[in-house]
């Protein structure tokens, strides 16, 4: 179906997938901005708000440009990303100063995949800087508890095991988030028979964890004797070089911990969440990859940590990311979300804020599954459902329900 709505002739889509293996992500793509007329799209499909704020950060270069005449300095950042992004823009203002405005104006609205996007466009909505109406398609339900906790309790072994083939079980894995992410992730090593551990900075997450069975402690007190790290925060600066030293260290040959060669991995959105600048940047540790998406830091004193996809999402950098039942769900509530635009261009239903999806098309998207899985759904009798005061065909929980 949004094959069907992409290829509309009246509406052009730009759709971002998640860069796999690219650290350029915005250079890399803005040259499918625009179509032959290079004019820009419709509607956009985006995936952790690259092209969203590719958008919005050229529409303000662009104005600056035209009131003093100063262009975006990639020097200015010590982020190789967006660093990029400026100078995509910068280029692409010395070509044409307005074409981020005429791309922002025509722009109907975003549906965002992830966390990590969502994160973003709240930001610039409550800045009151956010350009065309946004649908927050990661909190439907649907999705963020389908996707974000049974994709990735699928897809982070997966990635693993493709990667190094390491046996988990008896192994000390630390999970840093138990978010919906980080939940998932903790439920699939925990299958695999390894000792698991939680870091949290939210004491709600960190509860849920203690009564779901793990050990919730800071990764200074675990990293010595850590053997796999996953982050999934969607934070920045999680795992440092010198939390990489230290496992390295306790792993060392003759250490005092049995040696064996730690593994540091990401399955949040943005590589920030582990020190990769610094581990390549530094003369003293010695980078040897083993094979692509696989490479070993090694130490003066002989101690090496291995990190997955260059810190990466390890799912879609060493596997291929999650299965296609769970996305079928996620992609669901795109389509619901762009069709949900384009028919309300005219509307003025969606101003320039987030949304989320209403109740009854996330419970649409689980009915349109359930058959795949050979589920029965019980039907409340219309005494039943007046009892609990829904209505029978749906929504059959309050906005508040947190499933
Ligand atoms: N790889 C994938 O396939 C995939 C799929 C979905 C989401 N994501 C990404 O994964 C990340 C997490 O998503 P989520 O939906 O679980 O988000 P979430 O907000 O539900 O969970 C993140 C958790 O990390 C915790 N946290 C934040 N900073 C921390 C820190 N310094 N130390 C320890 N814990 C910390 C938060 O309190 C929160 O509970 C996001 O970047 C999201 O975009 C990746």
């Amino acid at each position: 179906m949004l094959l069907r709505l992409l290829l509309r002739p009246d509406l052009r889509t730009f759709l971002l997938g998640k860069a796999r293996h690219s650290r350029n992500t915005g250079s890399a793509r803005i040259g499918h901005l625009t179509w032959s007329d290079n004019e820009g799209p419709d509607l956009i499909v985006d995936d952790g708000g690259d092209m969203t704020l590719l958008i919005h950060e050229g529409f303000r270069a662009e104005k600056e440009y035209a009131s003093t005449g100063k262009l975006p300095d990639p020097d200015s950042t010590t982020n190789a990303e967006f660093k990029c992004v400026l100078q995509t823009i910068r280029s692409s203002i010395q070509r044409d100063p307005t074409r981020f405005q005429r791309i922002a104006n025509r722009v109907i609205g975003v549906s965002e995949e992830t966390t990590t996007g969502v994160q973003r466009l709240v930001r610039m909505a409550q800045e009151g800087t956010l350009l065309f109406p946004a649908i927050n398609v990661n909190d439907s339900v649907t999705k963020s508890k389908f996707d974000n906790i049974y994709g990735c309790r699928h897809s982070l072994l997966d990635g693993i095991a493709r990667a190094t083939d390491v046996m988990l079980a008896g192994k000390v894995c630390v999970v840093c988030g138990f978010g919906d992410v980080g939940k998932g992730c903790a439920e699939a090593l925990r299958g695999a028979g390894a000792r698991v551990f939680i870091t949290e900075v939210d004491p709600i997450c960190a509860l849920q964890a203690c009564m779901q069975g793990y050990t919730v402690t800071t990764l200074e007190d675990v990293i010595d004797i850590a053997d796999l790290i996953v982050t999934a925060t969607g934070n920045r600066d999680v795992v440092m070089k010198h939390h990489m030293e230290r496992m390295a260290y306790a792993r060392r040959p003759g250490g005092e911990q049995p040696p064996s060669v730690p593994i540091v991995c990401n399955i949040g959105h943005f590589d920030n969440e582990i020190d990769w600048s610094g581990l390549v940047s530094d003369p003293n540790i010695q980078r040897v990859t083993i094979k692509p998406q696989v490479d070993r830091f090694v130490w003066p004193h002989g101690g090496s940590v291995i990190v997955l996809a260059e810190a990466r999402l390890v799912n879609l950098g060493c596997a291929t990311g999650h299965p296609s039942f769970v996305m079928s769900c996620s992609f669901a509530n795109q389509t619901m979300a762009q069709i949900e635009l384009a028919t309300n261009r005219d509307t003025g239903k969606y101003q320039n804020s987030v949304y989320v999806l209403p109740k009854h098309l996330d419970e649409k998207v689980a009915r349109l599954h359930l058959a795949k899985l050979g589920a029965k759904l019980t039907e409340l009798t219309p005494e039943q459902a007046s009892y609990i005061g829904v209505n029978s065909e749906g929504p059959y929980k309050s906005a508040a329900y947190r499933y």
